[in-house]
């Protein structure tokens, strides 16, 4: 539901290039120069101006889903498009060394394109939607073992489901894996060998070493990949045009609000929940936000929903405390939503894309809702960490904690460990549990959950991971395993540092931006340890985004 990011001079700057070519055909054979006067310096080195109408060949997908092509040399991004496909596309926007163009007409279609009719674009945030889901599937083990080897500068073997190497690329497929393409793969391989140390290794012709590669297994999908999101995160605003409360999602690289009640990516009961908040919200005058002026009072609607338990919490965030007609607010809902167990006002006040602010009350109901992962029960409040996906969260987890190879006897530390979800797994199997996390309530949660499911094998602490294990090493205290799974930004240099001076045996690395987890490892790599294994596992279908847990293990 969450699209804020924007690509690089994509959205609000169009209106300010001048004199640019007004709408030529150009096709990729053909030369053309640049048109002159206040034409910027880079549109006019480029070979292709903005409004021109181009036709190419998309030969990758980047990292967002952009279908990748080029015109005598120059990269165009084009939404929408797949790789084989032929394509006229409309230039919008040209810079120094790329540009952005829109889909016009497909002259081939791609053996991945299904086709998808009578709903909004990109559907609730589903930007891969026209892609079939083994194409995506591929397509995201592809793009692990791309940055492995682009970023990490690693040695890669990609395995099919029978775990052989994909061998013998194409000179598309190759020019597909430049641009962050599809190549092959299937899902549900048995890693097995893998971290037993049958290892992929490869000759080195000029030392006679050998080196060892990353294997990367097929990515682990869904048997259905609709309706898997517990979380909505909606974005309140006001019509342009009626002036009334409008929320759905942002449109793709802008921050304009696609007004919807539903997403084929959520649980169904949230697309009610997400109409009669909206309802609730007109009927009694509550200002929606202008993120422009910074006035309005409700800025999101955040939505959570217990799979299991069928709980829900809905979090209304504003710019500010005072929530005229609260009661009525808050008795409306409780009467249309017979499922609400909590409603919270999260208080936001500054000018952010950060969706929620430091400070949160409770209007009615339970701090907390609970849900299941597996056998173990998890309250969570508004605020904590809590995997979307429950359904791959439990093979997520699974999978790291087989990686982590526990035997019973082992000190272990969670790094970034939220409500202490993965802490009480690995629990079970080990001595001792060590979870630091740096938002106060969500160690108050995974305390409260280590006391719901009688583990008292865990210890968790407030604080940021770089500052706490460091201190922990000081006090002398060594963790056998250590596992980590930071936000996107991946993991603090001195967190790095310190897990290098500690050498765990293992590290379990979890991840949910392949470019920080190739940078990262490569640092573990370069400091003693060899990354065994790296396990894609698709906890977002239909969009670009692709999870993964990793094994390093002390050489
Ligand atoms: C991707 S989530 C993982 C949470 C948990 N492992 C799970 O699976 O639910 C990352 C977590 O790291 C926390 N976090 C962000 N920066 C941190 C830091 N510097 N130190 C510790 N925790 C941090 C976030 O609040 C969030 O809970």
């Amino acid at each position: 539901m969450n699209n804020q990011g924007k690509k690089p001079g994509q959205s609000g700057r169009r209106g300010q290039e001048q004199g640019q070519g007004k709408g030529r055909m150009r096709n990729n054979a053909g030369r053309g120069r640049a048109n002159s006067s206040a034409a910027s310096k880079a549109a006019s080195t480029a070979p292709v101006q903005k409004n021109d109408e181009v036709t190419l060949d998309i030969i990758g997908l980047t990292h967002e889903g952009d279908g990748v092509g080029r015109v005598e040399g120059f990269t165009l991004f084009v939404e929408d498009a797949l790789p084989g496909e032929r394509i006229v596309a409309h230039v919008l926007k040209v810079k120094k060394q790329y540009g952005y163009a829109k889909l016009k007409k497909r002259l081939t279609d791609s053996e991945d394109r299904v086709e998808v009719t009578g709903r909004p674009e990109h559907y609730g945030g589903c930007q891969l939607e026209y892609m079939s889901y083994d194409a995506q599937l591929r397509w995201k083990q592809q793009h692990v073992v791309d940055v492995l080897e682009r970023i990490g500068k690693f040695e890669v073997s990609k395995l099919t489901e029978a775990g052989s190497k994909v061998e013998g690329a194409t000179e598309l497929e190759a020019a597909n894996d430049r641009e962050a393409g599809v190549g092959c793969g299937a899902s549900a391989f048995d890693m097995s060998d893998a971290i037993n140390g049958t290892t992929n290794g490869v000759d080195s012709a000029d030392t006679g070493a050998t080196i060892e590669s990353i294997q990367v297994l097929p990515t682990l999908g869904m048997d259905n990949p609709w309706r898997y999101r517990n979380k909505a995160q909606i974005p309140i605003g006001k019509d342009a045009r009626t002036g009334e409360l409008i929320g759905g999602y942002f449109a793709r690289a802008s921050h304009r609000i696609i007004d919807t009640d539903a997403s084929l990516i959520q649980h169904e009961a949230m697309d009610a929940a997400m109409k009669i908040v909206k309802d609730v919200a007109r009927q009694y005058g509550v200002a929606p936000y202008n993120e422009e002026t910074h006035t309005g009072l409700l800025r999101h609607v955040v939505i959570r929903y217990g799979f299991h338990t069928n709980e829900m919490m809905i979090v209304l965030v504003t710019n500010g405390e005072r929530l005229p007609q609260k009661e009525v607010i808050v008795d409306a809902l409780v009467d249309r939503l017979p499922q609400l167990k909590s409603i919270c006002q999260n208080i936001n006040t500054k000018q952010t894309n950060v969706i929620m602010g430091d400070k949160t009350k409770v209007l009615w109901g339970s701090e907390t809702i609970t849900d299941y992962i597996g056998d173990l029960q998890f309250a969570i409040s508004a605020r904590s960490f809590y995997q979307v996906n429950p359904v791959q969260t439990e093979v997520l987890y699974e999978e790291a904690v087989k990686l982590a190879g526990l035997t019973g006897q082992e000190t272990v530390i969670d790094a970034y460990c939220g409500i202490g979800t993965i802490s009480l797994f690995l629990a079970q199997r080990a001595k001792r549990v060590l979870g630091v996390e740096i938002v106060e309530e969500a160690i108050a949660d995974a305390r409260r959950n280590a006391a719901l499911n009688g583990i008292t094998n865990t210890e968790f602490a407030v604080g940021a991971s770089e500052v706490v294990i460091p201190q922990w090493k000081s006090a002398g205290i060594t963790a056998d395993v250590i596992v980590v799974d930071p936000p996107r930004k991946g993991c603090d240099p001195a967190l790095l540092d310190t897990m290098l001076e500690m050498r765990p045996e293992r590290i379990v690395y979890v991840s949910c931006n392949p470019s920080t987890l190739a940078r990262d490892l490569r640092v573990l790599a370069d400091g003693g340890y060899t990354v065994k294994i790296v396990q894609p596992v698709d906890m977002f279908p239909h969009t670009p985004h692709v999870e993964c847990v990793s094994l390093l293990q002390l050489n």
